[in-house]
């Protein structure tokens, strides 16, 4: 029986074929090369690290998931990208699948306009062209999924992001991912490696992944805790365990008080 990520892959292969017979490559690289510059994601991750000595905070802007159905009615993207960067973020990232978690392209466009902050794309990648088109839209990074791609389609979107100058978050939730990661970004000081604590097939989440997989990751590597992080408690457990960034949604987009939310969060 197919999980929800397997039908999340199957909706945006039919998705990607649609927008592809409507925008060749050519035309998305050419909108892509109009985009602002990129930001410089895992930059600003890891100065704010060094700066503070602890993790740096890529806040989500996320209206619904699969997991929770709506988080939050009260949705205005540009609204919220400016509570979390006075609250002490240092990237968001934006969700802009539509079926799953009622996200926009246009979300990503208009909260990054409305910050200094770069910005992740959190959508479901299954072709280049998606990083072409993630960069049009202004993502100054994309996300590698590594239980939803092959090697080689990993390689090609790590590939393609270098090429259009974005960072790439290239996320695993068990060894066999991470041992996988761990090759593609084998000779690059760049690496961006995610440990999701949900699993994205039976929605469970456990802190202890990535107390078990930060061992595992590359060196050089810069570890990103994602999901399931609701208290400072939980922020120094990832911490203790590696993590240099975490990647929070729902416990913040749940607050009334983004903005005081953010900053006790990071306390
Ligand atoms: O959040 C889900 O239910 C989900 C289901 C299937 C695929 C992906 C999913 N979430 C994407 C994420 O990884 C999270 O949005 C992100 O790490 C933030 O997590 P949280 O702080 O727990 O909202």
């Amino acid at each position: 029986m197919s999980d929800v990520l397997d039908r999340i892959a199957a909706y945006k292969r039919e998705d990607v074929a649609a927008r592809k017979a409507a925008v060749s490559q050519d035309a998305i690289e050419a909108r892509a090369r109009e985009a602002s510059p990129p930001r410089g994601f895992r930059a600003a991750l890891a100065d704010r690290f060094s700066e503070t000595g602890r993790p740096a905070l890529i806040a989500e802007i996320k209206k619904a998931s699969p997991s929770k159905g709506l988080i939050r009615a009260d949705f205005d993207p540009p609204a919220l990208a400016q509570a979390y960067e006075r609250g002490g973020a240092s990237c968001l990232s934006v969700l802009t699948d539509g079926p799953s978690f009622q996200g926009d392209d246009a979300y990503l466009t208009a909260a990054r306009a409305a910050v200094a902050l770069p910005c992740l794309r959190k959508d479901f990648l299954v072709d280049p062209w998606q990083v072409a088109e993630s960069r049009a839209l202004g993502a100054d990074c994309i996300l590698i999924i590594m239980d939803m791609v092959d090697d080689a389609l990993a390689a090609d979107l790590l590939a393609e992001a270098t090429r259009w100058g974005m960072d790439a978050l290239i996320e695993t939730h068990d060894a066999d991912e991470m041992a996988r990661a761990a090759k593609l970004v084998q000779g690059r000081d760049d690496a961006l490696i995610g440990v999701n604590n949900r699993s994205l097939r039976t929605f469970e989440v456990d802190l202890a992944t990535t107390e078990q997989l930060a061992a595992l990751s590359p060196d050089g590597a810069l570890l990103v805790a994602e999901s399931g992080l609701f208290t400072p408690q939980d922020v120094a457990r990832v911490a203790d365990a590696g993590a240099r960034a975490l990647l929070v949604g729902e416990s913040l987009m749940r607050q009334a008080d983004v903005e005081a939310a953010t900053r006790a969060l990071l306390a």
